[in-house]
């Protein structure tokens, strides 16, 4: 089942000066894409536009069937507990005078999320590996890695559908990236991620489709195996030519 697609997306910051042509692509359930290009091909761009941030100059956003609506407040809180973002920088995107309890739990608040919140901060501290007593420290107390952690565990206390990742994983060391991308796979059960990446060997190992964007055009997609495989665009030849290491 298709659960996101972007069909001829266009979008500009500035007239004349358009920073994504004619994108699409979508993410079956349950298949986790990868989002690669180079810096300022735009893939930060389309996951504001797939947060509501902004909205496409042409083309249509589809999540679950129905076309994103980011001026309709109703429509928004549903695709927020269904969608959720998890951000690169483990160390400004938790608030530092806030409990963890209190951070974890912000989605549910804030979507009018009814129920025990406290018993779903314990399953989302159980689901991504922290003690339950994380719950009662603050984020000063974490490393990089387990602060990344209380991130994932914020995004999936609602229980969403789709993560959006943004380079989650490229502030962290080579191991703890290693243990967050096991983690990431674990949870892609239940849950589909959307990561956004420059780096293909994480995309290689959590991703089973890729999408290659090169100044706001896709030029390559398919099976991330295939695709790292058997690169047929020059730029995808480019950015696995300049990984030596995956060769
Ligand atoms: N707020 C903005 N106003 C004007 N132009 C912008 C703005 N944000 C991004 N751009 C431009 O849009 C293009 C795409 O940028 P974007 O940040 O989406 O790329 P990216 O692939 O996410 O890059 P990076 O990997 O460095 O984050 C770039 O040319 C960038 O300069």
């Amino acid at each position: 089942m298709t659960l996101l697609s972007l069909e001829n997306v266009g979008f500009s910051y500035q007239k004349s000066r358009p920073v994504l042509h004619d994108v699409s692509f979508s993410v079956r359930q349950g298949a986790n894409v990868g989002l690669v290009g180079e810096s300022g091909s735009g893939k930060s761009t389309i996951l504001r536009l797939l947060l509501g941030l902004a909205r496409p100059d042409t083309g249509t956003i589809n999540f679950s069937g129905d076309e994103l609506q980011s001026r309709d407040s109703d429509f928004m809180r549903r695709y927020r507990k269904s969608v959720q973002p998890v951000f690169q920088d483990p160390y400004s995107s938790l608030d530092p005078r806030q409990r963890i309890d209190r951070i974890i739990a912000e989605p549910l608040r804030s979507l009018k999320i009814e129920g025990d919140h406290d018993a779903a901060v314990d399953a989302a501290l159980e689901a991504v590996g922290l003690p339950r007593d994380a719950r009662n420290r603050y984020p000063h107390a974490f490393s990089g890695g387990q602060r990344q952690r209380i991130a994932i565990a914020r995004a999936i206390v609602s229980r969403p559908q789709l993560l959006l990742a943004d380079e989650a994983v490229s502030a962290l060391d080579l191991s703890t990236r290693v243990r967050i991308v096991d983690l990431l796979k674990q949870l892609s059960g239940s849950l589909t991620v959307l990561l956004v990446s420059h780096d293909l060997g994480v995309v290689a190992a959590l991703c089973e489709d890729i999408v290659i964007l090169e100044r706001g055009r896709v030029v390559e997609m398919g099976k991330t195996q295939d695709v790292l495989a058997n690169p047929r665009h020059p730029y995808t030849q480019k950015l696995l030519s300049s990984i030596p290491r995956l060769r």
